[in-house]
C-alpha cells in the first residue's frame, strides 16, 4: 500500500547568491507542492524578486523571512535546502529535538552528467553541529528515469494548448508571420555581437525580445536599436508565467542557468542554454553531458559551444526549421522523466515522517 499523504508540511529553504534562479526553483518548487494540497513554508534571506516573479503568490505558499533570529518556528516533515544552503542552526536544533525528526534533503543543481544517477538518493549522516545524528539525502533534477527529474506543473498542457500566441505577441507590437521572433535571456556570451550581426543581415526579419537585465545589459553594450533585418524589444522583469508566455511565443529562445533551461525544453521549440559559467570550466562538462542527451545535429551542436565559449570558433547560421525535430524529440522525451514534485513527495515518504 503507498503511505497516505495528507496535510505534509514541507520548510523550503533558499539563500538568494546571484541572478534569479535560487529564486526562481525554490518558487517554483513550493509553488508546484502547494498545488497538490500540501503546505509550505518557503524560507528566504531575500524575497524582493518574488514581487515581479510571482506577483500573485500562491495559496499553500507562506514566504518566512531567514533572518536573524530565526523565526519561532517549529520544523514541519520535510526540510529542503536548496542548492546546499545551509538551513540556520536553530533551525536545525529544533529538527534534531523532535523525537521523530522531518525527512531533510538536499534539492541539488540540474546537470545530465553521469554522477546524478550515482549520487541521487546517497545519504549524507550529519556528524557534527546542531544537526549531529540526523541525515540528509540527496535529490538530483536530472535526465534520466534514475534521477529526481524535472519540474513539470500538472496544468502546464493546459496553459499550453489555451495559449492564444498571436494575441500575446500583438502586445509588443509584434506581428508573427511576417518573422522568426526569438527571445534572449543570457549572461554575457562573447558570440553576442556575432549573433546581433547575423540577425541583422539574416533573411527573415528577426524580432528580438530581450529580457530585462543582464541580457538587456549585454545588448545595449553592442546595439543601441536594432539594424537591418533585426529588430530590438526590451521587456520589462515578466512573472514566471508570462515568462513561459513568452518561451511559448518564439521560434528560437535563448535560456540560461538552470530553471529558464527546464522551460526552454518544456516550451518545445529550438532552445540553446547558456550555462552558468564557472571558474574551473565545470560548465563545459555540463554542456557536453546535456549534448549527448539532446543529440542535436552538427551545427546546433556547435552553436551552443560557441555560445557557451567552449570553443572560439563562429557561430553557425541560424536553421532554426532544421533544428525543430530536436526540440520535439527532446521536449517528448522531457516530458517522460520523472516529476520532480511527486518525486520528492515519494521520496520523502519512503524515508521520513510522511
Ligand atoms: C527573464 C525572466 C526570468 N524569470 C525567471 C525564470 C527563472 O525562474 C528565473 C531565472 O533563473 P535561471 O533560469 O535558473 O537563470 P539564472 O541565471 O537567473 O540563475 C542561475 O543562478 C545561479 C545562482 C545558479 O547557480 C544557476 O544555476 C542559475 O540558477 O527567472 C522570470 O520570472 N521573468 C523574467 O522576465
Amino acid at each position: 500500500m503507498p503511505p497516505i499523504i495528507e496535510a505534509v508540511r514541507w520548510d523550503i529553504f533558499c539563500k538568494v547568491i546571484d541572478n534569479h534562479g535560487d529564486a526562481g526553483v525554490c518558487w517554483r518548487l513550493a509553488a508546484e507542492l502547494a498545488a497538490r494540497g500540501h503546505a509550505v513554508r518557503l524560507w528566504m534571506d531575500d524575497s524582493a524578486m518574488l514581487a515581479w516573479m510571482a506577483p500573485d503568490g500562491a495559496p499553500g505558499v507562506e514566504v518566512v523571512p531567514w533572518c536573524d533570529p530565526v523565526p519561532d518556528l517549529a520544523p514541519g516533515d520535510v526540510v529542503i535546502e536548496a542548492f546546499g544552503c545551509d538551513p540556520p542552526a536553530a533551525f536545525v536544533a529544533r529538527m534534531a529535538a523532535l523525537s521523530t525528526p522531518p525527512a531533510w534533503l538536499n534539492l541539488e543543481y540540474l546537470s545530465a552528467e553521469r554522477y546524478v544517477e550515482r549520487s541521487h538518493g546517497l545519504p549524507s549522516p550529519v556528524m557534527h553541529g546542531p544537526g549531529a545524528g540526523l541525515v540528509k539525502r540527496f535529490f538530483y533534477p536530472g535526465f534520466t528515469a534514475r534521477t529526481g527529474g524535472l519540474l513539470r506543473e500538472q496544468d502546464l498542457a493546459a496553459r499550453q494548448a489555451s495559449f492564444d500566441r498571436s494575441a500575446w505577441l500583438q502586445r509588443w507590437g509584434i506581428a508573427p508571420a511576417q518573422a522568426r521572433v526569438v527571445s534572449l535571456f543570457c549572461y554575457e556570451p562573447a558570440a553576442l555581437p556575432q549573433l546581433l550581426d547575423q540577425l541583422a543581415q539574416a533573411a527573415p526579419p528577426t524580432e528580438l525580445l530581450v529580457t530585462s537585465g543582464r541580457a538587456a545589459a549585454a545588448v545595449r553594450r553592442h546595439a543601441l536599436q536594432g539594424r537591418g533585418a533585426l529588430r530590438l524589444h526590451f521587456l520589462p522583469l515578466l512573472s514566471q508565467r508570462e515568462y513561459d508566455h513568452l518561451l511559448w511565443s518564439c521560434d528560437l529562445n535563448f535560456v540560461r542557468g538552470e530553471d529558464s533551461a527546464v522551460r526552454g525544453l518544456l516550451a518545445g521549440v529550438p532552445a540553446i542554454w547558456q550555462i552558468y559559467p564557472q571558474d574551473d570550466q565545470a560548465h563545459h562538462a555540463k554542456l557536453e553531458a546535456f549534448l549527448d542527451w539532446l543529440q542535436p545535429p552538427n551545427d546546433l551542436r556547435d552553436f551552443f559551444r560557441t555560445w557557451n565559449g567552449v570553443v572560439d570558433e563562429p557561430l553557425p547560421a541560424l536553421d532554426i526549421p532544421r533544428w525543430r525535430p530536436t526540440a520535439r524529440v527532446a521536449f517528448d522525451r522531457a516530458q517522460a522523466l520523472p516529476e520532480l514534485a511527486s518525486g520528492l513527495v515519494r521520496f520523502a515518504g519512503e524515508r521520513g515522517r510522511i
